[in-house]
């Protein structure tokens, strides 16, 4: 059996989407096919073939992502990979990720990042953990918030307003947190704003909100109601947040007493919130939102200075990283970083810590300290005070946070 790997064009976005359609037994969509054709952002589409028939696939987005400091790194974003059944455990996945990493590379971006559906699949291909996030599913009786009040207004909008108005919130919201996504504004209306039936899970319409602050626009709003009758005739209204988001500390909580104070609801349910959510400090009972977290991005560093020269660091001075990476031999080697310029340049210098790849992609948005990871082996010290001070130049003071999957 002889595999070919080809780069395919959106005309084949149908053909592409076969094996991730077979694995997670979804019906061809001529619609959402079309959807993905038309998203800039879709630049990658990698097809395995067995003579001619497509056996597996890996595509890939191209967006930038939020870096810690407030700027933006251009990230490859793997999506929709699958191999058939039939050729599992040939080695096919491996010749998909080569081919995803050498084509981030060839477009200038230095990392790369994915969402798993099993967290065994991609460690060895050098990604590493690099955030979570968690659902919740708040009570709505048990809802109240600490501190003072903000007055907010809340005004609905239309699908149109809300293109133009979301996204420069959205900007704000990204430019304090690490790992959120660019969007263009056709991401904005064929995924966050779309509003197909096949979007609702038995939930009513998209309702758009943005909330003002002071007379500003300081947050919005996407969700979905859902009304059960039960017995003796009781209405129970599910909230479900697509997204919502705050520009600013006062947006965030009006945003969210705005959610929480819908009436007939019982229980408002989001998913994809970092595990340093301002809610865990808004709510009184912060429990009573259930809170449940699971791995979100790993992040796979292709093009190590230019990465590491994407951020901004906690603190001043320099320290040497040396790092192995088998699977990018291209990215081994040792660097110097000065913290305080974001300058990267190889040297020959002593190093200060060697690093695995897996363990610079979970250290680089800052949501793992090099000093947790040196416990589990990817990160060994070779001078006195390294994880140390590699530390306080890499932790943020925001947790990486990526409100979507992709
Ligand atoms: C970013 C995303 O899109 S996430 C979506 C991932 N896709 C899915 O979950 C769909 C269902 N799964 C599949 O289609 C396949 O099982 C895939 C794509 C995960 C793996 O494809 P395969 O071609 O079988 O993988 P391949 O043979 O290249 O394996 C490479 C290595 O990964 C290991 N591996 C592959 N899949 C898995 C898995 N699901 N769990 C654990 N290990 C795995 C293999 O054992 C192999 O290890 P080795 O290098 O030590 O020998």
């Amino acid at each position: 059996m002889t595999i070919e790997i080809r780069l395919l064009g959106p005309e084949h976005a149908d053909e592409f989407a076969h094996p991730i359609l077979t694995a997670f037994g979804l019906p061809p969509s001529p619609e959402r096919a079309e959807r993905s054709r038309r998203l800039p952002e879709f630049v990658t589409r990698i097809g395995a073939y067995d003579g001619n028939a497509i056996v597996g696939s890996a595509g890939a987005f191209a967006f930038d992502f939020s870096t810690p400091g407030g700027g933006t790194v251009p990230t490859s974003g793997l999506t929709m990979v699958a191999v058939m059944p039939t050729h599992r455990r040939r080695g096919i996945l491996r010749k998909l990720i080569e081919r995803q990493l050498a084509d981030a590379r060839d477009r200038g971006q230095p990392i790369a990042a994915l969402w798993a559906t099993e967290a065994t699949i991609y460690g060895r291909f050098g990604y590493g953990i690099a955030a979570f996030s968690g659902d919740v599913s708040i009570e709505r009786d048990r809802s109240a918030f600490v501190g003072s009040p903000v007055p907010f207004e809340a005004h609905f909008v239309s699908e149109a307003e809300a293109l133009e108005r979301m996204p420069p919130l959205y900007e704000r919201a990204r430019r304090a947190a690490p790992c959120m996504p660019s969007r263009s504004p056709l991401w904005w209306s064929l995924r966050r704003l779309l509003d197909v039936e096949s979007t609702r899970a038995g939930s009513g319409p998209l309702q758009r909100v943005i909330v003002k602050v002071d007379g500003r626009d300081e947050g919005y709003a996407l969700y979905r109601t859902r009304l059960e009758m039960t017995a003796p005739q009781i209405p129970v209204v599910t909230v479900t947040v697509q997204e919502a988001m705050g520009a600013s500390p006062a947006g965030t909580r009006a945003v969210w007493r705005y959610l929480c104070d819908i009436d007939l609801a019982t229980r408002i349910n989001a998913t994809c919130l970092s595990p340093d959510h301002p809610l865990f400090l808004l709510l009184a009972e912060p429990r009573r939102m259930h809170y449940r977290t699971y791995d979100s991005v790993w992040v796979r560093i292709v093009d190590v200075p230019r990465a590491l020269a994407a951020r901004r660091y906690g603190a001043e001075g320099s320290i040497v990283i040396e790092v192995d990476d088998e699977f990018c031999p291209w990215n081994t080697g040792r660097y110097r970083l000065d913290a305080a310029t974001s300058h990267v340049t190889r040297t020959e210098d002593p190093c200060d810590l060697r690093v695995s790849a897996a363990a610079l992609g979970s250290a680089y948005l800052g949501g793992f300290s090099f000093s947790r990871l040196a416990e589990i082996g990817g990160v060994i010290p070779r001078t006195e005070g390294a994880l140390e001070r590699a530390d306080r130049m890499f932790v943020g003071s925001r947790l990486p946070y990526c409100p979507e999957i992709f």
